[in-house]
């Protein structure tokens, strides 16, 4: 059992070092890293995930590469304008509405990555349910105004129910996150009526055969995301996004850069903004260097055991 520890690059999520662990089965590798807030049954389905790709392999692409957005966390407008810049793609993504941090410094950020983007790029926001509704609608405003034009807000507000009021109040299309991946059952979120895109990570969507059936369920343009895995966990995202019917937005799969390294030499980092959809994972050459200290492999091997027994129970 591989279990990596790799620091972040600048705080994401509220975490500074991303851990999980590697299984390898008949298929190739896949891999377990859900997020410490998830509770053992909320993590079965990352398990299921890392299961499908080591044990099953993926069903076939109808694309062969993707286009990826660049991620900006919560920096400087100086090293936002940066990031995208040397990124190499032509839409961003800005986390926005941390607590940490005010509406007009998300502006100020929102404004770098327009400029580094320029006119023809597309600049969406993810506020991760921190608002209400009415606080939505104001900062959905002057975030449009700041990126000269939003392509979409992502999870503004925390129930479906507040997507829905802010969807009617604002001009800024309004995608779905948490609201999916969080769900009791996400193959039964109606989501079609409180967004107009619908955001799918593959690990806590149970693997890329699930989240095509949640994709097909939900009857809303699909953008594929990342949830900040090494390039073994990246290449089931590229698995999903390169098999949907279609797809007509970047995928937050370029999260790579947000890691200070990754257990692959032959690593999922964008060029000119697109990423390839790899017949399997890559493998994990480079484990080495990113092992996790033995009191973090001892606690993965905990958590995986408990979580299996879930799935089981599933
Ligand atoms: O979508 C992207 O550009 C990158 C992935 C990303 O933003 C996320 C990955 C994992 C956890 C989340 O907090 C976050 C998201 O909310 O979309
Ligand atoms: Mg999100």
């Amino acid at each position: 059992m591989d279990v990596y520890a790799i620091p972040l690059r600048t705080r994401f999520r509220g975490i500074t070092v991303r851990e999980g662990l590697l299984v390898r089965g008949e298929a190739g590798w896949g891999e377990f890293c859900p997020f410490s807030d998830y509770s053992d049954a909320e993590s079965a389905p990352w398990l299921a995930s890392a299961l499908e790709a080591s044990e099953r392999g993926w069903p076939s692409p109808v694309r062969d590469s993707v286009e990826v957005n660049a991620t900006v966390p919560v920096v400087s407008p100086e090293q936002a304008y940066e990031l995208v810049s040397a990124s190499g793609c032509r839409t961003a993504k800005v986390k926005v509405a941390d607590p940490r941090v005010s509406l007009a410094e998300d502006c100020a950020r929102v404004e770098a990555v327009r400029a580094a983007l320029g006119p023809q790029g597309a600049v969406r926001v993810d506020a991760n349910m921190a608002w209400d509704v009415d606080t939505a609608v104001k900062a959905i405003g002057e975030l449009d105004r700041a990126a000269g034009g939003l392509e979409y807000a992502e999870q503004p507000c925390p129930s479906i129910d507040e997507l829905a009021a802010v969807r009617r109040r604002v001009g800024v299309r309004i995608a779905a996150d948490e609201s999916i991946r969080r769900a009791e059952d996400p193959l039964k979120v109606a989501v079609a009526g409180a967004a107009d895109v619908a955001v799918l990570k593959v690990a806590p969507l149970g693997g890329v055969r699930r989240a095509l059936e949640v994709a097909e369920a939900c009857g809303l343009p699909c953008v594929v995301s990342s949830a900040v895995e090494t390039s073994v966990g990246l290449a089931a995202g590229l698995a999903l996004a390169g098999a949907l019917p279609t797809l007509d937005f970047a995928c937050g799969l370029g999260t790579m850069s947000l890691l200070t390294g990754d257990v692959c030499g032959e690593s999922l980092s964008p060029v000119d903004g697109r990423l390839p959809v790899p017949p399997q994972a890559p493998v994990p050459d480079l484990f080495a260097a990113q092992a996790a200290a033995p009191d973090v492999q001892a606690a993965w091997e905990a958590r995986l055991t408990r979580v299996r027994a879930h799935l089981r129970m599933s």
